[in-house]
């Protein structure tokens, strides 16, 4: 059917975060993995084009972005949506700006919106200030991100040095008067010349009056949240017709593997809550793989029975990551652990898994390219923007999840398989 809201996201862990609240309409959400070689066909109402470009150089970016724009247009959607970390992740240059700019110039408009907020995950925009939980973003654990530390909790100046055109806000008491009165603010704002404009939200229900004044804009940015109330306002006005098709969930095995590369605080008590209870379990340690590589791993799997949901994990301290980088170089560490965990992958896949939980965005991308997956259909969501997602893989139907570092609770793997033993 023809493509309704465009989406891209800068990477693969916020793409189906994003896919995921927009699939709690029951709507059927399709999400591609990077721009697809072949035009458009069986479209679903909701496209969701998932990059790698967050930190990827400006020009790239850009470049890659305006392409998913382009697919996106020739699927027939005339609304977009640009979808970036709820911690605003960036470096100093980019790249959240430019592609919002570049964007904004195809499609010849001159305000958009910029809203991470996501309440339910404990982010939140007060004044400009965005909060990660009760720390401002610049004292949460954020402002040790290896590749994009954030050091500022003000939006308006983290924007300003990566746009051309003014920068301005829109604050909560304004969006706590509802969405007339927001609507009224952007024209306001518009009429002196502001293009990028901030909007504060603490909770869902300033996301609604946030969707309902801007969803006609030709382009909306931020977190997944704020596109969440859109599938419900498109119903309701039919630009979304009441029949349009569904997600399905394929009836698949229950054989699974568990493969987790994020090092989060989050991550870590997932893993440790996971191998408490006397699941299978295969630590991987970086140092080991670079001198033997991956075929102990390996081994160790081929003897798994996968109807026990054993994990591979390299999920390890921060003291432990550290002294591995040391010796193998950030980089060189990351590579050695994504190429083993992506092996595991393929070989568990190969062994009759069906249902594969991935942990890391990094590690997600790494693993997605070594299952050959381009195309996901979103399925049931298992925590706040981590939804199962069902794909082709080796000529197999596969359910597949991809889970964001600081996302889920402690139980996170078991509820992901009760999850889909419930379907
Ligand atoms: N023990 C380890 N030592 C060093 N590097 C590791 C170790 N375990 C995992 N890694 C690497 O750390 C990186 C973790 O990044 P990844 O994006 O997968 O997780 P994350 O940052 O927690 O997730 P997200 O991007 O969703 O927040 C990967 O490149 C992974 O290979
Ligand atoms: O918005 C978020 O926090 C996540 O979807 C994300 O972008 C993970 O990298």
């Amino acid at each position: 059917m023809t493509t309704i809201l465009g989406c891209i996201a800068d990477d693969f862990t916020g793409a189906t975060d994003l896919a995921g609240l927009l699939a709690r309409s029951g709507v059927r959400v399709s999400l591609r993995i990077g721009v697809p070689d072949s035009s458009p066909s069986e479209t679903a109402a909701f496209e969701v084009i998932a990059l790698k470009s967050r930190t990827a150089p400006v020009d790239e970016a850009v470049t890659e972005t305006r392409a998913a724009l382009k697919w996106l247009q020739a699927a027939g959607a005339q609304r977009f949506f640009w979808k970036y970390c709820s911690t605003f992740d960036s470096t100093a240059e980019g790249n959240i700006g430019p592609v919002a700019e570049a964007l904004m110039a195809d499609l010849g408009t001159d305000q958009t919106i910029y809203c991470p907020a996501f309440p339910e995950n404990g982010r939140a925009i007060f004044m400009g200030n965005l909060f990660v939980g009760q720390q401002p973003l610049a004292e949460s654990p954020m402002k040790d991100h290896p590749l994009t530390p954030m050091r500022d909790s003000n939006l308006m100046r983290l924007i300003q040095p990566q746009v051309t055109r003014p920068v301005g806000l829109a604050d909560r008491l304004t969006v706590a008067q509802g969405s007339d009165a927001l609507r009224n603010e952007l024209e306001q704002l518009k009429a002196k010349g502001v293009a990028h404009v901030v909007v504060d939200a603490v909770a869902n229900s300033d996301l609604e009056i946030i969707a309902e004044a801007c969803r006609d804009m030709p382009l909306m940015t931020g977190g997944s949240a704020v596109a969440m109330p859109l599938p419900a306002l498109y119903l309701a006005d039919g630009t979304l017709s009441a029949d349009a098709p569904k997600a399905q969930a394929p009836q698949l095995g229950v054989a699974t593997i568990v493969l987790s590369g994020s090092c989060s605080a989050m991550t870590n008590k997932q893993v440790a809550d996971y191998t408490s209870r006397g699941i299978p379990a295969f630590q991987l340690d970086p140092l080991a793989l670079a001198e033997n590589g991956p075929q102990k791993a390996l081994d160790w799997l081929s003897k798994q029975d996968l109807d026990k949901a054993p994990i591979i994990y390299a999920t390890a301290n921060p003291q432990s990551v550290r002294a591995a980088q040391e010796k193998l170089g950030v980089a060189g560490a990351g590579e050695i652990v994504e190429a083993t965990l992506s092996a595991c992958a393929v070989a568990a896949r190969d062994k009759g898994a069906r249902r594969v939980i991935v942990a890391g965005g990094e590690t997600s991308g790494a693993v997605t390219k070594a299952l050959g997956v381009t195309q996901l259909d979103i399925g049931t969501e298992i925590a706040p923007g981590v939804p199962w997602t069902y794909c082709q893989s080796g000529g197999h139907q596969i359910a597949l999840t991809l889970k964001s570092g600081n996302f889920g609770t402690e139980t996170f793997f078991t509820d992901a398989q009760e999850k889909l033993n419930a379907v």
